[in-house]
């Protein structure tokens, strides 16, 4: 097939190392009727390896080009593909219990690992390839400068794992950065309990806006000393100090209390 220059916008950065690209599939495991999707396949690096081993892979694309270089591939028969954004599609309308795989776009990765949360109830487990500075937020304990919103809507509701770390020369052409790949698991128990995502989400963003205040200042157009009480946080407190599960407790604590945040 003709070459394909990589294009910036679309963060393309293809993955070229085969030890890699085995171990991602392996980490996968697919069985043959699994229902999988790759976001972003490009020229189908970790494409070909995890089609070989099902009857069917969805696989959603933004770039033209590759689309219709996917549509010549000697599996082309197995592809599902989803042709656009990523952040529009609709995971729901895809049927069944999902794995979702892919060596992420850089640039989207924060807002679908916060879309891919609202549809965790129809997910097996996620394996993603990010920046590794990403990883190290997403896995980040509480009192530590990574700790921050990513941290703790992405730790309620996964058991995350990094599982691989993969060095620049590994992609062509090479990132400036350090790249990780993370399992995520949903955690069952945990999904659908915080009362509104979207609600838990902003609360979070005014919370860690600025790091060094106190959650009293940071909250006071929303949250009153009593709301921390009810709760057991010490509005005293720094965002970075407070568990995951309290972010949750406050969030529907104020939804109770017909408290909209903004
Ligand atoms: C980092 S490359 C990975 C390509 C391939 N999976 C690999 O590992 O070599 C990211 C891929 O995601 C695609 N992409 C970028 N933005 C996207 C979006 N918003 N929705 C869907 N696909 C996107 C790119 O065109 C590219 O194919």
């Amino acid at each position: 097939m003709a070459e394909h220059k990589a294009r910036k916008r679309f963060g393309q950065n293809f993955l070229q190392d085969t030890r890699i690209i085995n171990d991602i599939v392996d980490a996968v495991r697919p069985e043959p009727d699994d229902v999988v999707i790759e976001i972003g396949p490009g020229l189908a690096a970790i494409t070909e390896p995890l089609a070989r081993n099902l009857k069917q892979l969805h696989v959603v694309e933004i770039d033209r080009d590759i689309i219709a270089r996917l549509k010549r591939l000697p599996f082309a028969g197995k592809l599902v593909i989803h042709e656009g954004d990523v952040l529009q599609l609709d995971f729901r309308s895809i049927p069944g219990m999902k794995k979702i795989v892919g060596n992420l776009p850089y640039n989207i990765s924060t807002p679908l690992l916060f879309e891919l949360v609202e549809v965790a109830d129809e997910v097996v487990d996620m394996h993603f390839m990010l920046q590794k500075e990403v990883v190290e937020r997403m896995v980040a304990e509480p009192k530590t400068n990574d700790y921050g919103r990513l941290s703790v809507v992405l730790q309620y509701y996964f058991e995350m794992e990094k599982i691989l770390d993969v060095p620049p020369e590994s992609f062509d052409p090479a990132p400036k950065v350090d790249s990780a790949v993370i399992r995520m698991i949903p955690n069952s128990g945990r999904i659908g309990v915080a009362d509104d995502f979207a609600q838990l989400s902003r609360l979070l963003q005014h919370a860690f806006q600025q790091r060094r205040k106190t959650l009293r200042n940071n909250l006071k157009q929303w949250v009153s000393d009593e709301d921390f009480a009810a709760v057991g946080i010490e509005p005293t407190l720094r965002a970075e100090h407070v568990a995951p599960e309290q972010y949750v407790q406050l969030s529907n604590h104020l939804l109770r209390q017909g408290v909209a945040i903004d």
